[in-house]
């Protein structure tokens, strides 16, 4: 079985959030189930040192922004088809943004150039390549189904796959003609939302398959809280639509194994763990020997990770006598008062506003919870990189979050099942409240540990949802 992925990021290369780790990762695990899945993914300035070891193995004229040539490369046991394109892909600033963090102009060029380079390459673009299906991830890949439903119904089949239904890619109806989309596709039972082009819509109305990365929030999106206007196309299609849960790369999320920690350990020899929090309060400047819990955000600073609601929650946290180690760069205002309430609480909170993706794995490693109040979470991987480092989640009910964390509740504790803490009121007082359920868990250090060894146990690896994925591509091929 042969698969075409198409997406705009992939790690370790490319990554500006969680799409990419299951991109970089999805791979590796369809090829133990027998699927030879390739990635069609922008030349960016970072893989341009790939260029020159690949073969240039097919050339497009016409695409939307431009002429764009395909090499093809192995890196990191990865077949990437990078889409050689310097007019709009050889830039400073971010994968989307520039850097001043405005969107790129022409977005709608690059990544449908990326789709449409995705769809030519399905239907036979590269000799001696011909893939049976193409998966498409993200709104950035979302007109791949949409071109290849323009050349008509012999073309392979499609599926996509929904990360984060927030973005949507959406622009005005005048880039119509520069993306070569038929007009006459452009209503509301198409590609139209509101008056103007929506690439997510396109690719929900013209894919074959929609996956998305969970069975809770494959749910959630049939209704208005969740869908974010979509939920109406999504009820049409509901058929269609199910949920993967994401796994995670467990050889480069491996405490027994991870060379950028203080120490490695695992369920075993859980002691060792407190070197690594020892190692990161020094990076951070917290104070050693509280006697309290560590918690940790990783996060992209968004509201819909909650976060505004911890920054609340920082008096009380600190107050009862835990520490809190934030990761993360966003917006702005919580950027700031993040910082802020490292200044407050000099030693017991500390804040570091980058993308460090190192520095993300001693965080982990470094704390005993990790907060993650999201409001909506696709899946979320952060909490899984928590349960694989016993680093125990305090998680949202919604979402991913809610099929992968158990809460500490009696009925769990007895069974010896539950993994981390989850709650549902995400609001100051609601974190405070589970925060308290957290220390009051950590002064018992049978139970923690115990439930330190549940986390450690539950599944987290790729090897079920590959198999789900590769009988959704044999259903369609
Ligand atoms: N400052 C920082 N430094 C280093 N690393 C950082 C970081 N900030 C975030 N990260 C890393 O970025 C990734 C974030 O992945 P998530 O799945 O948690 O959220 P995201 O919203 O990006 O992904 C979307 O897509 C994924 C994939 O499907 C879904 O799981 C999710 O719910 C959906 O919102 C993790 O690997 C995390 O460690």
């Amino acid at each position: 079985m042969k698969v075409l992925m198409v997406a705009s990021e992939c790690a370790p290369f490319v990554k500006t959030g969680g799409l990419a780790d299951v991109v970089g990762a999805l791979p590796a695990a369809l090829a133990r189930v027998d699927v030879d899945a390739q990635v069609v993914l922008p030349a960016y300035p970072p893989l341009f040192p790939l260029l020159p070891e690949g073969t240039e193995v097919t050339r497009f004229d016409d695409l939307p922004g431009g002429p764009g040539r395909i090499v093809k490369v192995t890196a990191q046991g990865m077949t990437l088809l990078l889409l050689d394109a310097p007019q709009l892909f050889d830039r400073p600033g971010g994968l989307y943004v520039d850097e001043s963090g405005t969107d790129w102009p022409d977005n709608h060029l690059r990544f449908g150039a990326l789709s449409m380079a995705g769809a030519r390459i399905a239907m036979g673009a590269i000799e001696k390549y011909q893939p049976d299906v193409l998966h498409a991830h993200d709104w950035q890949a979302a007109l791949s189904p949409v071109y290849l439903r323009m050349a008509g119904r012999d073309t392979p089949r499609s599926i996509i796959t929904i990360h984060n239904i927030a973005f949507q890619g959406r622009f005005g109806p005048q880039v119509l003609d520069r993306l070569h989309l038929k007009t006459d596709w452009f209503h509301p039972e198409g590609l139209e939302f509101h008056g103007d082009l929506s690439f997510l819509k396109g690719g929900l109305i013209f894919s074959d398959r929609i996956t998305t990365v969970s069975p809770t929030y494959a749910r959630e999106i049939l209704t208005p809280e969740f869908g974010m206007g979509l939920e109406g196309v999504l009820q049409a299609r509901a058929p269609v639509l199910s949920g993967v849960l994401n796994g995670i790369d467990t050889d480069a999320w491996n405490p027994a194994e991870d060379i950028t920690l203080a120490e490695p350990y695992d369920a075993k020899s859980l002691k060792r763990k407190a070197a690594n929090r020892i190692a990161l309060s020094e990076q951070l400047g917290l104070e050693t020997g509280s006697a309290g819990p560590l918690f940790c955000v990783v996060s992209r600073l968004t509201s819909q990770k909650g976060l505004d609601a911890v920054l609340g929650a920082v008096p009380h946290l600190v107050e009862h006598g835990a520490q809190l180690a934030v990761l993360g760069s966003g917006q702005p205002e919580l950027e700031q008062g993040f910082r802020d309430a490292a200044q407050a609480h000099p030693g017991q909170v500390a804040t570091h506003i980058g993308y460090d993706e190192r520095l993300s794995h001693l965080f982990q490693a470094g704390s005993d919870a990790i907060l993650i109040p999201s409001r909506f979470e696709p899946c979320g991987l952060t909490q899984l990189y928590g349960l694989r480092y016993g680093t125990l989640p305090v998680v949202a009910r919604t979402g991913g979050l809610a099929d992968t964390v158990i809460d500490a509740n009696v009925a769990a504790l007895i069974a010896k099942a539950a993994t981390g803490f989850v709650f549902t009121d995400v609001t100051t007082p609601g974190l405070e409240q589970v925060i308290d359920r957290v220390i009051a868990a950590y002064a018992d250090p049978k139970l923690w540990q115990s439930m330190q060894r549940a986390a450690m146990r539950h599944p987290v690896s790729w090897d079920s949802s590959a198999k789900a994925y590769r009988d959704l591509y044999a259903d369609l091929a």
